[in-house]
């Protein structure tokens, strides 16, 4: 994927030091809230979401929603109440679903909608319509579906009716959540059963919520497995805060001297808890506190303090777990004492922008050395980075994770086309300040 701006967004300026204390609730995870939408909508009676992330890309999945005719209250307050329609509910939309910047919205509503009674097309952003769609339509053609993509199996989607699907065994050729969660809500509409088997373990957050939704998910080591044909019942969801959203903060506080934080009701599912066991290789002062479960997810208090960060070889085996706080781990290997090597990741090239040139024409701007390898990057840390401007190319983790390392710069940090940061962690500017992070849009 090449360096292609996203055009237009705004601009910010984080200004350099200061410390990073305080207590934070960061907004609620993408990943759950998007499936919260899509079961809620797919479900017998009306369910209750707290905590919902009101991000533009849930809100892109709302949206959708509404378009094939289900009523969503909210979201306010992170409240909403969807009223499922079942599964056999939903109407033809008139026009394209576009889902923006949506990743997930895309990937899982593809596999939810192949086996729909009625054709529609899915779009997206500039950004999504350059990332790869046939790890989710070619399986989903084996199980019958009638997909036709754009030239290289990109997004437009456009997904015909009549595609009786039948369940399959897949294994999946990359760890993926995305497409082992649009397999199995494909396989809710399949005859038979579905079966998808992951090379390593990935974020199970579908197979959680079916359960919680009354859907009999079965997992046999590495291989998860359903029935077409049940029914989903309405529940109410307390959405966590994302983990991927609290890894700014997380490493702002490690990574400058006198911070203490406390983030609270942090998502905890093991799934995902890659961000921490590599910044705790990394000699990161992290305290993990009251650890307790919330409907299906655990989540937990963490403690924060500065630290000497050093350089480590990321376990290969923690990729799929952190996959989304690369770019704010790169900032801490940036920080960190001695050489920092990622391998094994070439999933980043193809995530909102390449994550692996991005960062690293980042961390080059602000005066570190970054070199860029086919499936991860090498970065030499450093006492203190220099001020300079940093390009996100629209990618709201590039920017979170520029505006993160202005706390060890030695000038202002400014960032181009950061709208995107929205997507996920919408009040972002508003939250760091509240912890010392100093930053406006221009
Ligand atoms: O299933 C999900 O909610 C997600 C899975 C991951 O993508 P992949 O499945 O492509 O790794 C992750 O990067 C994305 O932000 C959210
Ligand atoms: C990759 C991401 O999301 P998506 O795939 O949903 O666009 C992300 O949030 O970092």
């Amino acid at each position: 994927m090449s360096l292609t701006a996203n055009g237009g967004g705004e601009t910010w300026q984080f200004q350099p030091g200061g410390s990073v204390r305080g207590e934070l609730r960061v907004p609620g995870d993408k990943s759950i809230s998007h499936r919260a939408v899509m079961l809620g909508a797919l479900a017998q009676g009306s369910t209750e979401i707290a905590g919902l992330l009101e991000g533009a890309d849930v809100l892109a999945t709302i949206e959708v929603f509404r378009r094939l005719g289900v009523t969503i209250e909210g979201p306010q307050y992170g409240r909403a109440v969807v009223h499922g329609v079942g599964r056999h509910g939903l109407r033809e939309p008139e026009g394209v679903l576009d889902v923006g910047n949506s990743g997930t919205s895309m990937r899982l509503l593809c596999g939810l909608f192949a086996g729909l009674p009625f054709d529609l097309t899915l779009t997206g952003d500039e950004s999504l319509r350059r990332r790869p769609m046939g790890r989710v339509t070619e399986p989903l053609t084996q199980m019958g579906a009638k997909i036709t993509t754009a030239e290289g199996g990109l997004a437009p989607l456009h997904l015909a009716a009549g595609g009786e699907l039948t369940g399959i065994s897949y294994h999946m050729p990359l760890a993926s959540a995305q497409v082992k969660s649009a397999l199995l809500l494909a396989g809710m509409y399949a005859r038979g059963r579905t079966c998808v088997t992951e090379p390593a373990p990935t974020r199970d957050h579908t197979e959680r919520m079916l359960a919680g939704f009354g859907y009999s998910v079965q997992r046999h080591g590495d291989t998860v497995c359903l029935e077409g044909g049940g029914t989903l019942s309405a529940t109410s969801i307390d959405v966590p805060s994302d983990i991927s959203s609290a890894a700014f903060p997380m490493v702002a506080a490690a990574i400058t001297p006198g911070s203490d934080l406390t983030l609270r009701h942090v998502g905890w599912n093991p799934t995902r808890t890659g961000v921490y066991e590599i910044l705790r290789l990394m000699g990161a002062a992290i305290e993990v506190l009251a650890t307790r479960e919330v409907g299906g997810e655990t989540v937990a208090d963490l403690h924060i303090q500065h630290a000497p960060l050093r350089g480590i070889h990321i376990p290969e085996e923690l990729v799929p777990l952190a996959i989304d706080e690369f770019p704010a781990l790169f900032v801490a290997a940036a920080c960190a004492q001695g050489e920092t090597v990622l391998t094994g990741a070439a999933e980043l090239r193809v995530k909102e922008s390449d994550r692996i040139a991005v960062m690293a024409e980042a961390l080059q701007s602000l005066g570190v050395s970054a070199e860029p390898q086919d499936d991860g990057v090498r970065i030499q840390g450093q006492p203190n980075l220099q001020g300079g401007r940093v390009n996100s190319y629209g990618d709201h983790r590039i920017a979170m994770a520029a505006a993160v390392a202005s706390l060890r710069a030695e000038g202002p940090v400014t960032i181009a086309d950061c709208a995107n940061v929205a997507t996920s962690y919408p009040g972002f500017i508003s939250q760091m300040a509240e912890i010392g992070i100093c930053g406006s849009s221009l």
